[in-house]
């Protein structure tokens, strides 16, 4: 897994490298504008090359043989706006011809920003973002790159109007290569929302680019809502740091106050990182099956199917949970769908329950380490049955998921079920679940985003985990994760690994199953919620398209598989 960061907590680790001495300001911003270039070298190869690019080098370092490559760069009156000027600079030096735009006053830049525009001043001239607003009304964009350095991590309220709309159009011209730094400007770096004025203007179109270079580290904004969409590929450079990062982590150990920021470092599931082995390593646990082990060693999982016609979801949850490694799986079964699920079921067992006294009966057996409630299971059958279940089990905090219409019975109800729960239980709703048990911290996910940091999934996953003390999983493209004490984790199926063919009927029911049957192979709640969510990811992107939920376990094996060699 690897780390997601706040904005504060970068310009925390930047500040206290840059107080240690070991960096300036100016050397960081130089290394952010080095590796813009190359990474947008690396991301579109032919700008090496100018017969790949039609109009531009013989390669990196040689004279121009025909038109220069060129390039327009637009800068923000911050920082973000300093790493424009060092990227117009390297790309000047390499032959480019380079056009620089300014949204703001020259006269007001400060610090290394200003430092920076003094350099390219030597080199080019700089005109107005107005400028470039009315050559685009008159003439389109005609450039092979532009790049957006308007606003990075410091960007506080909306765009402007007229660069919301500028960006959008730039974005919509499919014949030049668009690049963020940092992050797409418009974009809150901590909740992934497009900032908004208070007052609803006509609509702009939303920009998406096509790169995002960022430094350090990932910033949660580009993994969750519109800043998933406008950051196009994400690439993440090196400036440096780490060391910085590994010593503030450090005076962890001793928290105080002032280290309180980088307390909460989140993660990007299914990154790996040779740092945090956080994820591999119950992973590995779950795929090395002991050769003298007992099925029962592996865990025994019991998901409650649903009446008659509605046993799918079960079924479906039962047979995630069996192929995800549980030794036993056992569905709980109405008398009048026994037969129905007889018919379809063979290494699964079945255990009739036909009321509450089965219901108690079965759940005394403590073999059964872990259950699933909710999946087709009915709102009225899951009212009755989820304080049953959880009632019996929290005394030895077995572990349990609720999904679908366990969570739904208790719409009216939210903390009836929240007094039940423990923090071996974990939570999966879609956003629809989840506004019927957290309607407040929904309608703030929903409200108009005017500030930043704005309200973000992180927030509302983390309060709901609090709220009910155990973990919840928001389901989405960006899935988050958290638990009741402050971990947060983002499965972020974007970019290249993008899922699309998961919203499938029954596809959320084998991932319930996932979890369950990770649980019963003794992983803890949030990392089975963590690793689940990845698995279910992976097996849709390798079914891809005509994906449909029955052939997500038997997806599995071959996920497993190209994870052991
Ligand atoms: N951290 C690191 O390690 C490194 C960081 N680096 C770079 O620094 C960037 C962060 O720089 P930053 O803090 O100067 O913020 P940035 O995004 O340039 O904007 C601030 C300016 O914009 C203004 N402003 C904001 N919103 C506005 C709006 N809607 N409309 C109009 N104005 C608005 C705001 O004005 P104010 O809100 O104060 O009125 C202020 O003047 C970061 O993203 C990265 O690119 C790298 O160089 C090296 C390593
Ligand atoms: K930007």
């Amino acid at each position: 897994m690897a780390e997601v960061l706040t904005a504060a907590q970068m310009r925390r680790i930047e500040e206290s490298a840059i107080a240690s001495g070991a960096v300036t300001g100016a050397t960081l911003m130089e290394r952010a504008g080095q590796g813009v270039v190359d990474a947008i070298l690396a991301h579109w190869p032919e700008l090496n090359h100018s017969e790949d690019a039609g109009s531009g080098m013989a390669g990196e370092g040689a004279v121009p043989t025909g038109l220069p490559l060129r390039a327009v760069v637009l800068c923000g009156p911050g920082n973000n706006g300093g790493d424009g000027f060092v990227i117009a600079r390297l790309l000047k030096r390499k032959g480019w011809a380079v056009e620089v735009f300014l949204f703001g006053d020259p006269l007001r830049l400060t610090g290394d920003a200003k430092l920076n525009y003094t350099r390219w001043c030597a080199l080019g001239s700089v005109q107005s973002d107005l400028d470039l607003i009315d050559r685009f009304a008159d003439a389109g964009l005609e450039a092979d790159l532009f790049v957006d350095a308007i606003f990075g991590t410091g960007l506080t309220r909306a765009l402007p109007d007229r660069l919301a709309d500028l960006l959008g159009k730039v974005a919509g011209c499919r014949t030049v290569r668009t690049v963020a730094v940092d992050i797409a400007s418009g974009i809150c770096t901590d909740s992934g929302r497009m900032l908004q004025p208070a007052d609803p203007q006509p609509a702009v179109s939303k920009a998406s680019f096509d790169l995002t270079v960022t430094f350090h580290r990932a910033k949660r904004g580009h993994l969750s809502q519109e800043g998933a969409l406008a950051s196009g590929h994400l690439a993440i450079v090196d400036i440096g740091l780490d060391l910085a990062h590994q010593t503030l982590r450090r005076k962890l150990a001793v928290p105080s106050l002032e280290d309180a920021c980088l307390g909460s470092i989140s993660h990007w599931v299914g990154q790996t990182d040779d740092a945090n082995p956080a994820f591999d390593v119950p992973l590995a646990g779950v795929l090395a099956k002991d050769a003298f082990g007992h099925k029962f060693r592996h865990g025994h999982a019991l998901v409650f199917s649903g009446e008659t016609c509605k046993t799918g979801a079960a079924r479906l949850a039962a047979r995630g949970a069996l192929r995800i490694g549980a030794g036993l799986v056992t569905l709980a079964v109405p008398g009048n769908a026994l037969s129905e699920v007889a018919a379809q079921v063979t290494a699964i067992m079945i255990a009739p329950v036909s009321g509450s006294g089965d219901a108690l009966n079965l759940l005394q057996d403590s073999r059964l380490n872990a259950l699933c409630i909710g999946p087709g299971l009915g709102v009225a059958l899951a009212r009755s049955l989820v304080p049953i279940a959880l009632k019996q089990t929290r005394a030895v905090r077995r572990s349990v998921v609720l999904d679908a219409d366990a969570l739904t019975a208790f719409a009216a109800a939210p903390d009836d079920l929240f007094a039940l729960l423990h923090s071996n239980c974990v939570l999966t709703p879609h956003f629809g679940e989840f506004t019927r048990l957290f309607p407040d911290l929904a309608q703030k996910l929903v409200a108009r985003p005017t500030h930043g940091p704005a309200y973000s999934r992180y927030d509302a996953v983390c309060e709901a985990a609090d709220r009910a003390g155990c973990v919840v999983l928001l389901k989405g493209p960006d899935t988050v994760i958290a638990s009741p004490e402050g971990q947060v984790s983002v499965n972020a199926a974007l970019f290249e690994n993008q899922a699309p063919w998961l919203a499938t009927a029954g596809s959320g029911d084998v991932l319930a199953g996932f979890i369950t049957g990770l649980m019963a192979r003794g992983v803890p709640a949030m990392r089975a919620a963590e690793m689940g969510v990845w698995l279910h990811a992976q097996c849709g992107r390798n079914l891809g398209p005509g994906l449909i939920a029955e052939d997500l376990p038997e997806e599995l094996p071959h996920v497993f598989r190209s994870i052991l060699s």
